[in-house]
């Protein structure tokens, strides 16, 4: 018998709507798959092994092959720049990375902050736009630092735009769309390519089912 695959899965929003596709593509995961609290979980039917990770944490484990896959948002792979293969666009948990900021906002050359969960990602938008900035790493709730004065603008997620709205904040430029990937451990890739190529098919297939 050879290993399953081990995939690795992200814990929080992301997680539904994959596990979704996964069983759409033929791959029976158990009822309790999606309220364990277990962080390893075996699916042999399906020959593979999930691990449940952190979201941000996802390429990580993929790429130093304690995963052969994973599911990653785009964000997550500009800001962690892991050396795997990016194979699928799943075309899930859609949103875009935008600068906001105050309504009241006006742009300063003296020591201008950007509050950021994506400290990479941010550094290297406003280096692009030839704008020198302090980026302040934060963890979440990154609306609440301009309103507190921590910071004059932020890079964050936007999706329905609530976030924003209820607290007052103006979207000021749309950096780039994001969508979740499937991404591969290139060993893994060269090793286990049949079955690796068959999820990525079997995968393809209802995400272009979904979209037709
Ligand atoms: N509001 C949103 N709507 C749709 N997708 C989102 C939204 N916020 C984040 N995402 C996508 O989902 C991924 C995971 O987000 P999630 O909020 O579950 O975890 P996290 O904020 O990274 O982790 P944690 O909250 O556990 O620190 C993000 O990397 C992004 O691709
Ligand atoms: O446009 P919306 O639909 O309002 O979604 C955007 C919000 O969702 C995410 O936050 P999350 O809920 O993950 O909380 P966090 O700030 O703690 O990361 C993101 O960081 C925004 O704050």
């Amino acid at each position: 018998m050879s290993e399953p695959l081990t995939m690795a899965m992200p814990k929080g929003r992301i997680f539904d709507e994959a596990a979704d596709l996964l069983r759409e593509a033929g791959f029976p995961l158990p009822p309790e798959f999606d309220d364990s609290r277990k962080l390893i979980v075996d699916v042999p039917e399906a020959d593979l092994r999930f691990i449940l990770a952190k979201p941000m944490d996802v390429p990580t484990y993929v790429e130093h092959g304690v995963a052969d896959l994973g599911v990653a948002g785009k964000d997550t792979m500009i800001e962690e720049a892991r050396d795997v293969y990016e194979v699928l666009d799943l075309k899930i948990s859609e949103c875009y990375l935008a600068v906001a900021a105050l309504p009241d906002y006006k742009k300063t050359d003296i020591n201008p902050k950007v509050a950021s969960k994506y400290p990479n990602l941010a550094t290297q938008y406003f280096k692009e736009q030839g704008e020198q900035v302090e980026i302040i790493k934060l963890n979440g709730s990154i609306e609440l630092a301009p309103l507190v004065g921590l910071a004059d603008r932020i890079v964050d997620i936007v999706s329905t735009g609530r976030t924003l709205r209820e607290n007052g904040l103006v979207e000021l430029e749309t950096i780039v769309p994001i969508t979740s990937r499937l991404i591969v451990n290139p060993v893994s890739y060269r090793m286990k390519d049949v079955r690796i190529d068959n999820l990525i098919e079997r995968l393809a297939k209802v995400v272009e089912e979904e979209e037709a």
